[in-house]
Protein backbone atom coordinates (compact mmCIF):
# COMPACT_ATOMS: atom_id res chain seq x y z
CA UNK A 1 0.00 0.00 0.00
CA UNK A 2 1.00 3.66 -0.75
CA UNK A 3 1.02 6.28 1.22
CA UNK A 4 -0.20 9.91 0.05
CA UNK A 5 2.57 12.09 -0.84
CA UNK A 6 2.41 16.27 -1.58
CA UNK A 7 2.42 16.27 -5.41
CA UNK A 8 4.59 19.64 -5.02
CA UNK A 9 4.55 20.38 -8.89
CA UNK A 10 1.30 19.46 -11.53
CA UNK A 11 2.19 20.38 -15.57
CA UNK A 12 -1.09 19.96 -17.23
CA UNK A 13 -1.43 19.81 -21.31
CA UNK A 14 1.57 22.96 -21.08
CA UNK A 15 2.37 24.04 -24.41
CA UNK A 16 5.20 26.58 -25.34
CA UNK A 17 4.92 28.34 -28.51
CA UNK A 18 7.91 30.30 -30.05
CA UNK A 19 7.21 33.16 -32.54
CA UNK A 20 9.89 34.04 -35.18
CA UNK A 21 8.49 35.77 -37.88
CA UNK A 22 6.29 33.69 -39.10
CA UNK A 23 7.15 30.87 -37.90
CA UNK A 24 6.31 28.87 -35.02
CA UNK A 25 8.07 26.75 -33.01
CA UNK A 26 6.36 24.35 -30.85
CA UNK A 27 8.82 23.68 -27.99
CA UNK A 28 6.89 21.97 -25.59
CA UNK A 29 4.01 20.47 -27.18
CA UNK A 30 0.86 19.01 -24.48
CA UNK A 31 2.69 17.57 -21.60
CA UNK A 32 1.47 16.00 -18.32
CA UNK A 33 3.13 14.89 -15.39
CA UNK A 34 3.43 15.35 -12.15
CA UNK A 35 6.53 15.76 -9.51
CA UNK A 36 6.14 14.40 -5.64
CA UNK A 37 7.64 15.96 -2.61
CA UNK A 38 10.77 14.63 -2.08
CA UNK A 39 11.35 13.26 -5.47
CA UNK A 40 14.67 13.74 -7.42
CA UNK A 41 13.31 14.00 -11.41
CA UNK A 42 15.93 14.24 -14.13
CA UNK A 43 14.60 15.66 -17.82
CA UNK A 44 15.89 13.87 -19.83
CA UNK A 45 16.58 14.58 -23.81
CA UNK A 46 18.52 15.52 -26.80
CA UNK A 47 18.97 18.48 -27.78
CA UNK A 48 16.65 20.84 -28.62
CA UNK A 49 14.09 18.47 -27.66
CA UNK A 50 12.52 21.24 -25.35
CA UNK A 51 14.10 20.03 -21.59
CA UNK A 52 14.80 23.51 -20.71
CA UNK A 53 12.18 25.41 -22.24
CA UNK A 54 9.93 22.94 -19.77
CA UNK A 55 12.20 23.77 -16.71
CA UNK A 56 12.48 27.33 -17.35
CA UNK A 57 8.31 27.24 -17.59
CA UNK A 58 8.05 24.92 -13.84
CA UNK A 59 10.99 27.72 -12.76
CA UNK A 60 8.48 30.70 -13.67
CA UNK A 61 11.33 32.34 -15.69
CA UNK A 62 9.26 31.73 -19.01
CA UNK A 63 5.58 32.34 -19.52
CA UNK A 64 3.42 29.54 -21.53
CA UNK A 65 1.53 29.63 -23.87
CA UNK A 66 -1.26 26.90 -22.79
CA UNK A 67 -1.91 24.93 -19.91
CA UNK A 68 -1.42 25.13 -16.45
CA UNK A 69 1.57 24.84 -14.02
CA UNK A 70 1.15 23.96 -10.41
CA UNK A 71 3.12 24.25 -7.68
CA UNK A 72 2.10 23.44 -4.00
CA UNK A 73 -1.13 23.56 -5.10
CA UNK A 74 -0.45 27.50 -6.75
CA UNK A 75 -1.37 28.28 -10.73
CA UNK A 76 2.47 29.87 -10.83
CA UNK A 77 1.53 31.15 -14.22
CA UNK A 78 -1.39 33.25 -12.60
CA UNK A 79 0.54 35.19 -10.00
CA UNK A 80 1.93 38.83 -11.68
CA UNK A 81 5.42 39.74 -11.64
CA UNK A 82 5.83 40.05 -8.13
CA UNK A 83 3.58 37.68 -5.95
CA UNK A 84 5.92 35.34 -8.72
CA UNK A 85 9.27 36.61 -7.49
CA UNK A 86 8.59 36.30 -3.75
CA UNK A 87 7.11 33.25 -4.35
CA UNK A 88 10.32 31.54 -6.11
CA UNK A 89 12.72 33.24 -3.18
CA UNK A 90 10.31 31.51 -0.62
CA UNK A 91 10.14 28.35 -2.36
CA UNK A 92 12.83 27.67 -5.37
CA UNK A 93 16.51 26.96 -5.62
CA UNK A 94 18.49 27.12 -8.93
CA UNK A 95 21.65 25.60 -9.88
CA UNK A 96 23.06 26.69 -13.34
CA UNK A 97 25.45 24.86 -15.68
CA UNK A 98 27.36 28.00 -16.08
CA UNK A 99 27.64 28.70 -12.12
CA UNK A 100 25.92 32.19 -12.40
CA UNK A 101 28.05 33.36 -9.85
CA UNK A 102 29.14 36.80 -8.79
CA UNK A 103 32.66 37.48 -9.80
CA UNK A 104 33.23 40.36 -7.62
CA UNK A 105 31.88 38.07 -4.53
CA UNK A 106 33.41 35.72 -2.03
CA UNK A 107 32.62 32.69 -1.71
CA UNK A 108 30.58 33.62 1.25
CA UNK A 109 29.13 36.10 0.02
CA UNK A 110 28.02 34.07 -3.00
CA UNK A 111 25.68 32.04 -0.37
CA UNK A 112 25.27 34.75 1.51
CA UNK A 113 22.96 35.76 -0.97
CA UNK A 114 19.50 34.23 -0.99
CA UNK A 115 19.44 34.57 2.96
CA UNK A 116 19.52 38.65 2.27
CA UNK A 117 16.20 38.05 0.31
CA UNK A 118 14.96 36.22 3.44
CA UNK A 119 15.91 39.34 5.42
CA UNK A 120 18.01 36.95 7.64
CA UNK A 121 19.96 38.99 9.72
CA UNK A 122 23.71 39.20 9.06
CA UNK A 123 25.37 37.16 11.67
CA UNK A 124 22.93 34.80 11.16
CA UNK A 125 23.44 34.92 7.21
CA UNK A 126 27.02 34.06 7.84
CA UNK A 127 27.03 31.46 10.59
CA UNK A 128 24.39 29.44 7.86
CA UNK A 129 26.58 30.23 4.19
CA UNK A 130 29.42 29.35 6.45
CA UNK A 131 27.93 25.54 7.84
CA UNK A 132 26.59 25.52 3.81
CA UNK A 133 30.28 25.34 2.59
CA UNK A 134 31.49 23.65 4.86
CA UNK A 135 28.90 20.56 3.95
CA UNK A 136 29.83 20.93 0.16
CA UNK A 137 33.96 20.38 1.10
CA UNK A 138 34.43 24.24 0.75
CA UNK A 139 35.82 24.90 4.04
CA UNK A 140 39.33 26.44 3.15
CA UNK A 141 37.34 28.30 0.29
CA UNK A 142 35.06 30.87 2.10
CA UNK A 143 37.00 33.69 0.59
CA UNK A 144 38.03 32.86 -2.52
CA UNK A 145 36.10 34.69 -5.46
CA UNK A 146 35.24 32.63 -8.12
CA UNK A 147 37.98 33.18 -10.46
CA UNK A 148 40.05 31.68 -8.20
CA UNK A 149 38.49 28.72 -8.07
CA UNK A 150 37.98 25.31 -10.30
CA UNK A 151 34.80 24.77 -12.37
CA UNK A 152 34.24 21.79 -9.25
CA UNK A 153 34.28 24.40 -6.76
CA UNK A 154 32.55 26.98 -8.17
CA UNK A 155 29.84 24.36 -9.08
CA UNK A 156 29.90 23.65 -4.92
CA UNK A 157 29.60 27.32 -4.17
CA UNK A 158 26.25 27.00 -6.47
CA UNK A 159 24.88 24.32 -5.05
CA UNK A 160 25.36 25.47 -1.28
CA UNK A 161 23.57 28.63 -2.70
CA UNK A 162 20.76 27.01 -4.14
CA UNK A 163 20.41 24.87 -0.75
CA UNK A 164 21.74 27.35 1.84
CA UNK A 165 18.00 28.62 2.05
CA UNK A 166 16.57 25.34 2.19
CA UNK A 167 14.08 25.63 -0.73
CA UNK A 168 11.10 23.09 -1.05
CA UNK A 169 12.32 22.21 -4.61
CA UNK A 170 15.58 22.80 -6.53
CA UNK A 171 15.88 23.67 -10.57
CA UNK A 172 18.80 22.73 -11.77
CA UNK A 173 19.96 22.77 -15.52
CA UNK A 174 22.86 21.01 -16.56
CA UNK A 175 24.51 21.34 -13.22
CA UNK A 176 27.03 19.25 -14.37
CA UNK A 177 27.78 19.98 -18.26
CA UNK A 178 30.94 21.70 -17.40
CA UNK A 179 32.55 19.40 -14.86
CA UNK A 180 34.70 16.37 -16.01
CA UNK A 181 33.68 13.07 -15.09
CA UNK A 182 34.76 12.63 -11.71
CA UNK A 183 34.08 15.70 -10.42
CA UNK A 184 30.36 15.51 -12.26
CA UNK A 185 29.84 12.18 -10.22
CA UNK A 186 30.79 14.28 -6.81
CA UNK A 187 28.69 16.97 -7.69
CA UNK A 188 25.90 14.37 -8.26
CA UNK A 189 26.55 12.82 -5.20
CA UNK A 190 26.60 16.43 -3.12
CA UNK A 191 23.14 17.65 -4.71
CA UNK A 192 21.46 13.70 -4.31
CA UNK A 193 23.08 12.95 -0.53
CA UNK A 194 21.66 17.71 0.56
CA UNK A 195 17.88 16.94 -0.48
CA UNK A 196 17.60 13.59 0.53
CA UNK A 197 18.79 14.67 3.99
CA UNK A 198 15.97 17.95 3.50
CA UNK A 199 13.65 15.91 1.87
CA UNK A 200 13.68 18.40 -0.95
CA UNK A 201 12.59 17.82 -4.83
CA UNK A 202 15.08 18.27 -7.22
CA UNK A 203 14.16 19.05 -10.90
CA UNK A 204 17.24 18.43 -13.21
CA UNK A 205 17.79 18.80 -16.61
CA UNK A 206 20.20 16.78 -18.64
CA UNK A 207 21.09 15.20 -21.91
CA UNK A 208 22.99 12.22 -20.41
CA UNK A 209 21.48 9.02 -19.52
CA UNK A 210 24.28 8.38 -16.44
CA UNK A 211 23.03 11.30 -14.82
CA UNK A 212 19.70 10.06 -14.89
CA UNK A 213 20.33 7.15 -12.85
CA UNK A 214 20.46 9.10 -9.65
CA UNK A 215 16.95 9.79 -10.28
CA UNK A 216 13.61 8.81 -8.81
CA UNK A 217 11.75 9.71 -12.08
CA UNK A 218 12.74 10.27 -15.24
CA UNK A 219 11.13 11.88 -17.94
CA UNK A 220 12.13 11.40 -21.38
CA UNK A 221 11.29 14.14 -23.85
CA UNK A 222 11.75 14.31 -27.92
CA UNK A 223 10.25 16.88 -29.64
CA UNK A 224 8.51 18.61 -27.13
CA UNK A 225 6.32 15.99 -25.75
CA UNK A 226 6.84 13.16 -23.43
CA UNK A 227 7.98 9.77 -24.71
CA UNK A 228 8.05 8.03 -21.14
CA UNK A 229 7.97 8.52 -17.22
CA UNK A 230 10.07 6.26 -16.10
CA UNK A 231 9.90 5.48 -12.18
CA UNK A 232 13.23 4.15 -11.02
CA UNK A 233 12.48 4.54 -7.35
CA UNK A 234 9.07 4.91 -6.05
CA UNK A 235 9.39 7.57 -3.09
CA UNK A 236 5.96 6.81 -1.85
CA UNK A 237 7.17 2.87 -1.36
CA UNK A 238 10.25 4.47 0.93
CA UNK A 239 7.96 6.38 2.66
CA UNK A 240 5.98 3.30 3.36
CA UNK A 241 8.64 1.30 4.65
CA UNK A 242 9.82 3.87 6.44
CA UNK A 243 6.30 3.92 8.12
CA UNK A 244 6.61 0.40 8.69
CA UNK A 245 9.53 1.03 10.36
CA UNK A 246 8.48 3.37 12.67
CA UNK A 247 5.34 1.07 13.80
CA UNK A 248 7.33 -1.41 14.31
CA UNK A 249 9.64 0.11 16.53
CA UNK A 250 6.72 1.43 18.46
CA UNK A 251 5.03 -1.96 18.79
CA UNK A 252 8.44 -2.90 20.49
CA UNK A 253 8.22 0.17 22.71
CA UNK A 254 4.17 -0.59 23.36
CA UNK A 255 5.47 -4.40 24.10
CA UNK A 256 8.24 -3.20 26.69
CA UNK A 257 6.03 -1.18 28.61
CA UNK A 258 3.09 -3.67 28.78
CA UNK A 259 6.01 -6.31 29.93
CA UNK A 260 7.69 -3.00 32.64
CA UNK A 261 3.89 -3.17 34.10
CA UNK A 262 3.73 -6.89 34.27
CA UNK A 263 7.27 -7.19 35.97
CA UNK A 264 5.97 -4.63 38.67
CA UNK A 265 2.52 -6.30 39.05
CA UNK A 266 4.46 -9.67 39.80
CA UNK A 267 6.74 -7.78 42.35
CA UNK A 268 3.73 -6.33 44.02
CA UNK A 269 2.18 -9.52 44.42
CA UNK A 270 5.51 -11.26 45.78
CA UNK A 271 5.42 -8.31 47.92
CA UNK A 272 2.01 -9.03 49.31
CA UNK A 273 0.67 -5.79 48.30
N1 LIG B 1 13.76 32.01 -27.07
C1 LIG B 1 13.53 31.18 -28.07
N2 LIG B 1 13.04 31.60 -29.25
C2 LIG B 1 12.80 30.75 -30.25
N3 LIG B 1 13.02 29.42 -30.19
C3 LIG B 1 13.50 28.94 -29.06
C4 LIG B 1 13.79 29.77 -27.93
N4 LIG B 1 14.25 28.98 -26.92
C5 LIG B 1 14.28 27.73 -27.39
N5 LIG B 1 13.82 27.69 -28.67
C6 LIG B 1 13.66 26.49 -29.50
O1 LIG B 1 12.87 25.56 -28.77
C7 LIG B 1 13.36 24.23 -28.93
C8 LIG B 1 13.68 23.64 -27.55
O2 LIG B 1 14.81 24.34 -26.99
P1 LIG B 1 15.40 24.00 -25.55
O3 LIG B 1 16.48 24.97 -25.27
O4 LIG B 1 14.29 23.92 -24.59
O5 LIG B 1 15.98 22.53 -25.80
P2 LIG B 1 16.92 21.65 -24.90
O6 LIG B 1 16.37 20.28 -24.92
O7 LIG B 1 17.08 22.28 -23.55
O8 LIG B 1 18.29 21.71 -25.68
P3 LIG B 1 19.83 21.80 -25.17
O9 LIG B 1 20.11 20.50 -24.48
O10 LIG B 1 20.60 21.93 -26.42
O11 LIG B 1 19.92 22.99 -24.27
C9 LIG B 1 14.55 24.32 -29.84
O12 LIG B 1 14.14 24.01 -31.15
C10 LIG B 1 14.98 25.76 -29.75
O13 LIG B 1 15.58 26.20 -30.94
Amino acid sequence: MATEIEKVIEVKNVKKIYRMGHEKICAVDGVDFEILKGEFCCLLGTSGSGKSTLLNLMAGIERITSGQIIIKGKNIHKMNEKSLAKFRQRYLGFVFQSYNLMNSMTALENVEFPLVFKRVNTKKRKKLAREMLIKVGLEKRLNHKPKEMSGGQQQRVGIARAFVAKPEIVFADEPTGNLDTKTTMEVMDLIKSIAKTNNQTIVMVTHDKRLADYADKIIHILDGKIQEVEIVHDVREKRESKTQENSSEEEIEAKEQIQEKELIQEQEELNGK
